[in-house]
């Protein structure tokens, strides 16, 4: 797609990232990211502490404007477009809840900003992640607190779905849980889903692309299979493999 208007489609939409740098007072957080993540695909991004994940995240989802570059998402510019933004949804570890009022104004402000936002969905998605959302999210766990903001972005039912560190703080089988559910949707309902965790050995299952960031660039992009193949020496690399032997490449 390459005009302004976003497709319909259910099958989620592509991001392409065009030369995106963003500075915070002489840290270079992004550094000329060219990146392309495909429709309807489950990726990866993942790096060492401190490589961009988070800021690439915030400007797919236009949180925050690059300096230089563009982020297009469904081939036209997703800054300022409401067409684009109402349907890229980011999760992580500070979400879209209202903390000190009862769920439902969060459930209502989600209805007015996400136009798929299924409330049924919504407590269907928490009972099978098996995390009650309580009477106000200001009251739950950090752990608890994860599991709500990611059974939110499911519910929004978003052709772009980013979840950053999402995972952090559940327990388990929480972390078990919410990626069962996950595939459930994704198959249920196909969409662009970006994921970021630490925890690679839990999350590399799932991820069919991968792209690798270190210190604001990107390193490596693929299939993880591709990626996990070229590293594997005698034995089937993991993605920690991956990165380890990336990111020291690069040091
Ligand atoms: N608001 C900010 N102000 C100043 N520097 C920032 C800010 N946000 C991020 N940075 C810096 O930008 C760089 C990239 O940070 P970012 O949070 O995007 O990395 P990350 O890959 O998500 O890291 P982690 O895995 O540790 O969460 C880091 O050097 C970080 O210190």
């Amino acid at each position: 797609m390459t005009t302004g208007r976003p497709s319909t489609g259910r099958g989620g939409w592509e991001v392409r990232c065009e030369g995106v740098t963003c500075r915070y007072d002489g840290t270079t957080a992004l550094d000329g990211v060219d990146v392309t993540f495909r429709p309807g695909v489950i990726t990866g991004l993942v790096g060492r502490n401190g490589a961009g994940k988070s800021t690439l995240a915030r400007c797919i989802a236009a949180w925050e404007r690059p300096r230089d570059g563009r982020v297009l998402v469904d081939g036209a510019p997703v800054w300022e477009d409401a067409g684009r933004t109402s349907r890229v949804v980011l999760a992580g570890t500070s979400g879209p809840e209202v903390g000190d009022q009862p769920v439902r104004v969060t459930l209502d402000l989600m209805e007015s900003l996400r136009p798929d936002f299924d409330r049924d969905l919504f407590q269907d998605l928490t009972a099978r992640i098996g995390a009650e959302p309580g009477p106000r999210p200001n009251r739950l766990s950090t752990g608890q607190a994860a599991a709500f903001r990611g059974a939110l972005a499911l519910a929004a039912q978003a052709e772009v779905t980013i979840l950053d560190e999402v995972h952090l703080g559940m327990d388990a089988v929480s972390r078990r849980r919410f990626g069962r559910v996950l595939l459930e949707e994704y198959v249920r309902r196909p969409r662009t889903i970006i994921v970021s965790s630490h925890l690679l050995d839990e999350v590399e299952d799932v991820l069919e692309d991968v792209v690798v960031l270190h210190r604001g660039r990107v390193l490596a992009t693929g299939s993880a299979d591709e990626l996990r193949e070229r590293h594997s020496r005698g034995r089937l690399a993991s993605l920690t493999d991956v990165l380890e032997a990336l990111t020291e490449e690069a040091r």
